[in-house]
């Protein structure tokens, strides 16, 4: 949970050209009381439109021009984050979350990390969400041919695809199949010139441990039902099989099986993080522990990882423990198996 002193983050990111800045201007343009800190980082250029940031008070923008926000820059990320809560405590700046773009050629790992790694910024910030930007037009050619945006869309809690006015049913088929190959865990919505409504992707609170775990084997928005945007689905399975023509290195695996022992998830949770934390870049599990009403919900980034009880299983549902792992090359086979050996009952039906 975000405490009253922290300030939530929202990471964009998303390839180059794939409309980042063209939601940052929606967003302004169409919520003028937002009072938000944007951190751009575009290796130099003025990636917001400076006119149009003048009309609106409660923007402060920060620019990190030096290079890439991912490596050269990240000493100067956080000492940026810092001096920001240092004018907010002095009343300088007046802000209530934070917004950080980064260059469409950035890994969001190291990024991630910042928020973990340093002291002084986890305690003061809280990640809300990565959200991925998709350029439907170009997205099957940069994923093929840029590791890095494959890695900003297994990194998603959100994927927002753009310019699906230049592209035909059949093709954004194709293309929500294989996003889905990459991250089954994160929900897609679109967004139209830039058109999007703040609800689907500002304060959606995917770090936060909910148990936003569809338990029929999809996710589902964060949201109540009542407030999320029209425009959520999940990354359903299509229904005629599609050829697959890609081999993205990022896939999402989904492990499911009934009621597991507390110290054997623990141990395979422990070991699996330790040996292939590196290459497990997003992880979210809803587990039915043997004896405990309540579910324990975790959930990670590489080895960054948190458990916590959520809500209690209610009579009519069926205890099932599903673990959703985004990562690179893993073991999956053996992965599996180990986690199917921590069952006390039997799969789900
Ligand atoms: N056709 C179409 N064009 C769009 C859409 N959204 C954004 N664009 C255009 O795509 C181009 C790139 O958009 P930007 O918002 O600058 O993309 P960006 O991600 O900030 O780009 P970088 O900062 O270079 O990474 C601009 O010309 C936008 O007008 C859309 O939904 N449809």
């Amino acid at each position: 949970m975000t405490t009253p002193l922290q300030l939530p983050v929202t990471v964009l990111t998303g390839f180059l050209g794939s409309g980042k800045t063209t939601l940052i201007n929606h967003l302004l343009e169409n919520y003028p009381g937002e009072r938000i800190a944007i951190i751009e980082n575009e290796f130099g250029a003025v990636g917001v439109d400076g006119g149009l940031l003048g009309q609106h008070s409660g923007i402060e923008v920060i620019e990190l021009t030096n290079g890439c926000v991912c490596c050269s820059v990240r000493g100067e990320l956080t000492e940026a984050l810092k001096n920001l809560l240092e004018q907010r405590d002095a009343g300088q700046l007046n802000f209530d979350r934070l917004l950080l773009e980064t260059t469409g050629l950035a890994d969001p790992a190291p990024v991630i990390q910042t928020f973990f790694v340093d002291d002084i910024l986890r305690e003061r910030l809280q990640l809300d969400a990565i959200i991925t930007l998709v350029d439907s037009e170009h997205a099957q050619k940069q994923l093929t041919e840029h590791r890095v945006a494959v890695s900003q869309v297994g990194f998603a809690d959100r994927l927002i695809l753009t310019k699906l006015d230049r592209i035909d049913s059949d093709a954004k088929t194709l293309l929500l199949e294989r996003l889905r190959n990459i991250n089954a865990k994160a929900l897609v919505c679109e967004a139209r010139h830039g058109k999007l409504e703040k609800a689907a992707w500002i304060g959606i609170q995917a770090f936060n441990m909910d148990d936003s775990f569809d338990l029929n084997g999809t996710f589902v928005a964060s949201t109540a039902p009542s407030q999320a945007p029209t425009n959520f689905r999940p990354l359903n399975q299509t229904s005629k099989p599609l050829a697959r023509s890609w081999n993205d290195d990022i896939t999402s695996q989904v492990f499911e099986t009934g009621e597991v022992d507390i110290k054997l998830i623990g141990a395979f949770m422990e070991t699996a993080i330790e040996k292939y934390g590196n290459d497990m870049l997003r992880y979210k599990g809803i587990l039915a522990i043997e004896g405990e009403p309540r579910r324990l919900i975790v959930q990670g980034v590489h080895k960054v990882v948190g458990f916590d009880y959520g809500t209690e299983w209610t009579a009519e549902e069926s205890r099932k423990t599903l673990l959703v792992i985004i990562g690179r090359n893993l073991p999956v086979e053996t992965l599996r198996n180990e986690f199917l050996a921590t069952a006390v009952s039997n799969a789900v039906s």
